[in-house]
């Protein structure tokens, strides 16, 4: 099984965040990818996991034993992605159900992590650290071979970010594949870097997420975009009158 990513580049809000990003990675191997905020880490992890059409270039698999490359790709990503309603338990339960379950029961991927005691708690009232545990024993949990993980090691303490590598390690020598985004130091010995580097002339975008179409998510006004403009190029207030 290899993971190649061929000339990759990304544009966003109409501006260029990466451009001439390849790697292939083989079974065991894992990629760091390092970069300042805003350099397209994210943006990386979002094009691999197929969230994202890259600008050009192509993210594919050689091997994966007839299993298309979405089917193979495990993603924790910024948000840990669990229902807040459901238990620790119940989430993995669910994710086995969409995902596909590995050989590891649930009890014992909670456990991997140190979350057993928080098995029958709804996630809604776990700590930051707790429920990235949790998104992490989600892994253990599901036939994933594929990892890619945007800062695996946020909001975790020190033990935490011991038992994530050891985790992370396993994984690979099992024949997984990492790509990871990271601010901090993994752990991860013989993983490969990658530092993304903003294109000379790119600058860093001001209000970015205006330029795209939002999800609403964080309840930002969708009308705003960038057809809403002063004459001089600025934006309107919120105070402006309309
Ligand atoms: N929805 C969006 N619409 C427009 N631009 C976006 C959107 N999401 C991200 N961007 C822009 O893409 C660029 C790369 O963002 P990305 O989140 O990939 O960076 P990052 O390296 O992961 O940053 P950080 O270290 O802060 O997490 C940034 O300039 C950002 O403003």
């Amino acid at each position: 099984m290899i993971l190649d990513a061929h000339d990759l580049a990304c544009r966003r809000g109409g501006r260029t965040v990466f451009r001439h990003v390849g790697f292939r990675l083989a079974a065991g191997e894992a990629l760091v990818v390092t970069g300042d905020n805003g350099a397209g880490k994210s943006s990386l992890i979002a094009v691999v996991a197929g969230l994202l059409a890259p600008d050009a270039g192509r993210v594919s698999l050689e091997g994966g034993g007839g299993r298309p490359l979405d089917e193979l790709i495990g993603l924790v990503g910024h948000r840990d992605g669990l229902k807040a309603q459901l238990t620790a338990a119940e989430n993995l339960v669910f994710a086995r159900e969409l995902l596909g379950a590995s050989a590891r029961p649930v009890a014992e991927a909670l456990a991997s992590v140190g979350m057993s005691h928080a098995a029958d708690m709804a996630v809604a009232i776990l700590s930051a650290g707790q429920r990235r545990r949790v998104a992490l024993a989600r892994l253990l949990a599901c036939d994933r071979p594929i990892w890619l993980m945007d800062e695996p090691g946020a909001a975790l303490d020190a033990a935490s970010l011991r038992m994530l590598a050891a985790m992370m390690s396993n994984h690979l020598a099992a024949g997984g594949i990492i790509l990871a985004a990271t601010h901090q130091p993994l752990g991860l010995e013989g993983a490969r870097t990658l530092r993304l580097e903003r294109p000379a002339g790119a600058a860093e975008p001001d209000d970015p997420f205006l330029e795209e179409d939002w999800d609403g998510e964080l309840g930002w006004p969708l009308d705003a975009g960038p057809a809403e403009r002063h004459a001089d190029g600025s934006r309107p207030r919120t105070d402006d009158p309309a």
